[in-house]
């Protein structure tokens, strides 16, 4: 299990990190999502040991990633640039890891050499950018890592290989207990794919909730009715977060499970309704609405 303690980092006199508690559940994975700046790629870091925190702690397994070598070679980090020493192919950089990682697993380089359209031979600092997160992916993933730190990893790769990535790293998952933390501008690339996410905001985390609780406590609904129900007394009745009157239609989003949803609405006797799924973008805007946050600030 991965843990944040009160974990705090500065640089000078800013904090990019602000006593941030979250934990991640072993072979779960985890979504981080914030604006520019909010402080994710400095969490990644922190978690990857790449950082030493100025406050509180990060741990994996219980102990703390900084200057832990055995935590650090059954983790590993792919930041948003990878940068690999000059002249260096995909093929030379597996053959150096192996030695490096005690799990290294070399059919498993092969092989995903072969899956990913990535020249191996080809110098890294030639390959174009989404092949280079490709390149930095396939050495991660082959040193079997307990734990596996992505930042923006998503990002100039084509859908092809954004469905081969998740595709991957879902079986490692399942199969290993793998342990992923991600971060994303993106919360759409995140709604199939992560158990949990966390928003960051200004170095803080703001929200952080499971995907499942996070769907099923939302609903959206249609209704007509012939006469105009007594607004008020519905909107007292179930919990809505957000409501809109076009003539007789009305549409709102409202707390609760779909059956508690539709059986309190049918006491107002609507001639027809329906609840219509939110996306992930909708239900983090009511959740954060509820807690008093402006998303438009938030999310940019
Ligand atoms: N090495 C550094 N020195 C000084 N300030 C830094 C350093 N790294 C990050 N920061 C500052 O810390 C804050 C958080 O940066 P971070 O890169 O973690 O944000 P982010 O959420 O990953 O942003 P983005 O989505 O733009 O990549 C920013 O204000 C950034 O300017």
């Amino acid at each position: 299990m991965i843990k944040c303690k009160q974990l705090t980092k500065r640089f000078g006199e800013f904090a990019a990190l602000n006593s941030v508690d979250l934990s991640v559940q072993t072979g779960s994975i985890f979504g981080l999502v914030g604006s520019n700046g909010a402080g994710k790629s400095t969490l990644l870091r922190t978690l990857a040991g790449v950082y030493r925190p100025d406050g509180g702690e990060a741990t994996v397994n219980s102990q703390q990633v900084f200057e832990n070598r055995e935590i650090k070679s059954k983790l590993r980090f792919v930041p948003d640039e990878l940068r690999l020493p000059r002249g260096c192919t995909l093929l030379s950089m597996g053959r150096q890891l192996s030695g490096l990682y005690p799990a290294w697993d070399e059919a498993w380089f092969t092989e995903l050499c072969m899956r990913f359209p990535v020249n191996e031979k080809a110098r890294f600092q030639t390959l174009s950018k989404g092949n280079k997160r490709q390149a930095g992916l396939i050495l991660a993933l082959a040193s079997r890592p307990e734990v596996l730190l992505l930042d923006e990893i998503f990002d100039g790769l084509d859908p092809v290989v954004r469905k081969l990535v998740k595709q991957l790293i879902a079986q490692e998952v399942a199969d290993r207990q793998m342990t992923v933390v991600l971060a994303s501008h993106n919360l759409r690339e995140m709604e199939d794919f992560c158990d949990t996410l966390a928003l960051l905001h200004k170095g803080g985390l703001i929200l952080e909730k499971e995907l499942d609780e996070l769907s099923l406590h939302l609903q959206r609904v249609q209704a007509v009715f012939t006469q105009a129900p007594p607004i008020e007394q519905l909107k007292q009745r179930l919990c809505i977060t957000t409501f809109e009157q076009t003539g007789s239609l009305i549409t709102f989003v409202a707390r609760g499970t779909r059956e508690d949803v539709l059986k309190t609405l049918d006491e107002f006797e609507p001639t027809f309704k329906e609840t219509v799924p939110l996306s992930l973008e909708e239900v983090f805007i009511s959740e954060m609405e509820a807690a008093g946050y402006d998303i438009d600030k938030i999310l940019g």
